[in-house]
């Protein structure tokens, strides 16, 4: 689903790699934990699966298509296969619940009648049924947080990427989110998860991908947070 072959990424203006020599292979269905101290490249290898940017060696492939090769008009249609989830959650905060989470479909051009049907069975997926009239000021951190995460699934994407998605909510309510992630996982979405929350990779014991100034040093199925040799 995800393949990276010795990717290196520098920033222009930059001495040193943010990524360097990377490979890796996530299959369709895979939840990955991707981890490491901070600047170690969690965000640029995120951002080089959605094509936000090119490596500047390598080879990047998503859904068995080299997306650095990809004409610009298509970049739309990848990025709709990949939902996203941040750590600040990124609600629009004048619309409802529903409107938020409904508006992801109606600028890809799904109907009302559809949009209608859709949203409240995917609020309902994750715990927010009869929230939907709500704006996202009156909800807690990790309501809004399952806002966001319904937004992103709403269109069943292939992937579902999340930039440190517990990183402002307190631990009980991070349980919470992971077991949404886990659940939407099993649907066959495959999650990749960047994160300095060491006790929920401890709790999941998925995949674990470790980068030290941009170069993979741990790739271990079922792995914790920290070295374990
Ligand atoms: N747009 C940019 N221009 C120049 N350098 C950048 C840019 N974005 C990131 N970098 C550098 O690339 C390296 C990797 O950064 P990156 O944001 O990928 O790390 P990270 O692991 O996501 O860190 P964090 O956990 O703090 O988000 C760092 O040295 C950073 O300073």
């Amino acid at each position: 689903m995800i393949r990276f072959e010795k990717v290196t990424k520098t920033y222009p203006g930059q001495a040193r790699a943010a990524l360097e020599q990377v490979s890796v292979d996530i299959e369709k269905g895979d939840f990955v934990f991707l981890v490491g101290a901070s600047g170690s490249g969690k965000s640029t290898f995120l951002r080089l699966v959605l094509r936000e940017y090119r490596p500047s060696q390598g080879k990047v492939y998503v859904a068995g298509k080299e997306i650095n090769r990809l004409a610009s008009w298509k970049v739309p249609r990848l990025r709709r296969q990949i939902g996203t989830v941040f750590q600040d959650f990124r609600l629009l905060q004048n619309k409802t619940v529903s409107e938020n989470v409904g508006f992801a479909l109606q600028v890809i051009g799904k109907n009302k009648s559809y949009v209608d049907e859709i949203v409240p069975e995917t609020l309902e997926l994750v715990g927010l049924e009869g929230k939907g009239d709500r704006f996202p000021d009156e909800l807690s951190g990790g309501e809004q947080q399952r806002v966001a995460i319904a937004r992103a699934f709403v269109n069943r994407p292939m992937i579902l990427i999340a930039d440190e998605p517990t990183g402002n909510l307190d631990p009980n309510t991070s349980v919470g989110i992971m077991k949404l992630l886990d659940r939407i996982n099993r649907t066959g979405t495959t999650v990749l998860m960047a994160t300095h929350d060491a006790g929920i990779v401890d709790q999941m014991r998925k995949r674990v991908i470790q980068l030290e100034d941009g170069r993979v040093v741990r790739d271990q199925s079922g792995g914790v947070y920290g070295h374990q040799n």
